[in-house]
């Protein structure tokens, strides 16, 4: 069964550059989650910032009770063995057949015999589609197989939190249906708790159980997908209508009167579109644990939830679910009332509750963010987000690179790192720890060494 990901304030700058600040969400155990945002907002510095391949300045990230941002090297190399990770190209060793490929957590990282590593591998090579493609070569494969191999090297290590970097990127709408098939059956198959950053609206729309949205440098929204999907924020509705109307401009954010113009001209054009359900599991694959602990937990802070919101989690419930829950309304049609004493968050209409249905909860405030508004913060933390880096860095997991920025002529110093660990960035590439299962952690200095060096060839 997968962890929970318990993310607490955290904030990450590069030298000048705020990417975000203050973000707080839980990834529920087992759930599938999305991670939005316009480009540039720190998606992958998220990911990165969760296995500790970066260290944000002020949060906390907390796995099984340890702070991947403030422990020691050795407690980080243990959470690390709990990811695996899916890259935008599957990051594959291009020298390397796809059984190798599959193959190289388990040799570096475990002592299982050939036997044992061939059954493993041939397991996860048919829970991904894989079988009788062994010996070909990355070189030889297309995008969405190299997708597929990336997959089924993330999951040899057993991972218990997957996370996936732009899955559907590249890939073709019909490969991505597919893929996004195979991360709601994995997810049945594995119980692990899954992070995908995406920007497509469709896998955001139909793949997970909870979603949220980077935007001007903070986590915007973070909650049940009902939450985003009833969304009239105008920047989390044009995200997920892939409007140009709205606040996100081409490169930066709108002023209000612009933006207020061009809603206005959208006219009855504006507006949430209908919920798209949920993708179930494929005939064969075992029931996603997950479904019955996400009701339990989204119907116990019912209350919490916009009307919209909650008329889509009702409506999303079988007769069975709703009479489990004591939920006696007819959401599809009419307002639907939670009782007076269980307004919508919103003020709007609200769902009836059975009276002894006994679900007083609400979500925790984080599962429930709301954009800052102007009053809200500094200028400067709603000004748009740039899309360059401050100052010339190059990517943040590659062996040579330091993604320890020094400030650009002019430019206000860094921060200093409050953790007593030693940035990851700050360490030279050997001592680095790449993350277990899909960037395997490596044993000895010299094996270190020769990892590194493969990841180059990417
Ligand atoms: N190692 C680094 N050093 C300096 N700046 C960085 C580093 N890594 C990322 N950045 C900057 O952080 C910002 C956010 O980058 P990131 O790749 O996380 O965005 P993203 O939301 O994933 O974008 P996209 O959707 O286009 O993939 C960008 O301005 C990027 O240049």
């Amino acid at each position: 069964m997968g962890v929970e990901v318990a993310v607490e304030g955290l904030s990450k700058s590069f030298g000048s550059q705020n990417i975000w600040s203050d973000v707080t969400l839980t990834l529920p155990t087992g759930e599938i989650s999305v991670l939005l945002g316009p480009s540039g907002t720190g998606k992958s510095v998220f990911l990165k910032a969760l296995v500790g391949l970066l260290s944000p300045e002020h949060g906390k990230v907390v796995i099984n009770g340890v702070d991947v941002c403030d422990c020691s090297e050795s407690q980080l190399y243990e959470v690390r063995k709990l990811f695996g990770v899916l890259f935008q190209d599957g990051a594959l060793f291009g020298s390397m057949n796809l059984y190798d490929n599959i193959a190289f957590p388990l040799r570096e990282h475990t002592r299982k015999g050939e036997a044992e590593i061939r059954r493993i591998v041939g397991e996860k090579m048919e829970m991904v589609g894989l079988v009788g493609s062994e010996d070909k070569l990355p070189g030889e494969i297309s995008g969405g197989m190299k997708k597929r191999a990336g997959l089924a090297r993330a999951l040899v290590l057993e991972p218990e939190i997957i996370l996936f970097d732009e899955p559907d990127s590249g890939l073709d709408p019909v490969r991505t249906a597919y893929l996004n098939q195979l991360i709601v059956d994995l997810n049945a198959q594995t119980d692990a708790t899954f992070l995908i950053v995406t920007h497509d609206i469709n896998t955001a729309r139909t793949v997970p159980d909870n979603i949220g949205m980077l935007y001007r440098r903070h986590l915007a929204m973070f909650g049940p997908r009902e939450v985003l999907l009833t969304s009239t924020e105008p920047a989390v509705e044009q995200f997920l209508n892939g409007r140009r109307a709205g606040p996100i401009g081409m490169s930066e954010e709108k002023d209000s009167g612009q933006t207020a113009a061009e809603l206005a001209e959208l006219g009855d054009d504006q507006g949430v579109p209908e919920i798209i359900p949920q993708l179930g599991i494929s005939p064969g694959v075992p029931e996603r644990a997950a479904v019955r602990r996400r009701q339990d937990r989204v119907i116990a802070g019912l209350g919490s939830l916009t009307s919209g919101a909650q008329r889509a989690v009702v409506n999303s419930l079988s007769e069975d679910e709703r009479a489990r829950y004591g939920l006696v309304a007819d959401a599809p049609t009419g307002p639907v009332d939670l009782g007076a004493d269980r307004p919508a968050a919103d003020g709007g209409d609200t769902v009836r509750l059975a009276p002894d249905a006994g679900f007083a909860g609400e979500l925790p405030t984080e599962q429930v963010a709301r954009l800052p508004r102007e009053g809200d913060a500094s200028p400067s933390a709603l000004d748009s987000p740039r899309e360059t880096p401050a100052q010339d860095v190059s990517e943040s997991d590659a062996p040579s690179s330091a993604d320890h920025v020094q400030p650009a002529a002019g430019a206000a110093p860094p921060r200093p790192t409050p953790h007593p660990r030693r940035a990851p960035e700050q360490r030279a590439p050997e001592q680095r720890q790449p993350v277990a299962s899909a960037e395997p952690a490596v044993s000895g200095g010299r094996k270190r060494r020769r990892f590194w060096r493969k990841r180059g060839e990417r």
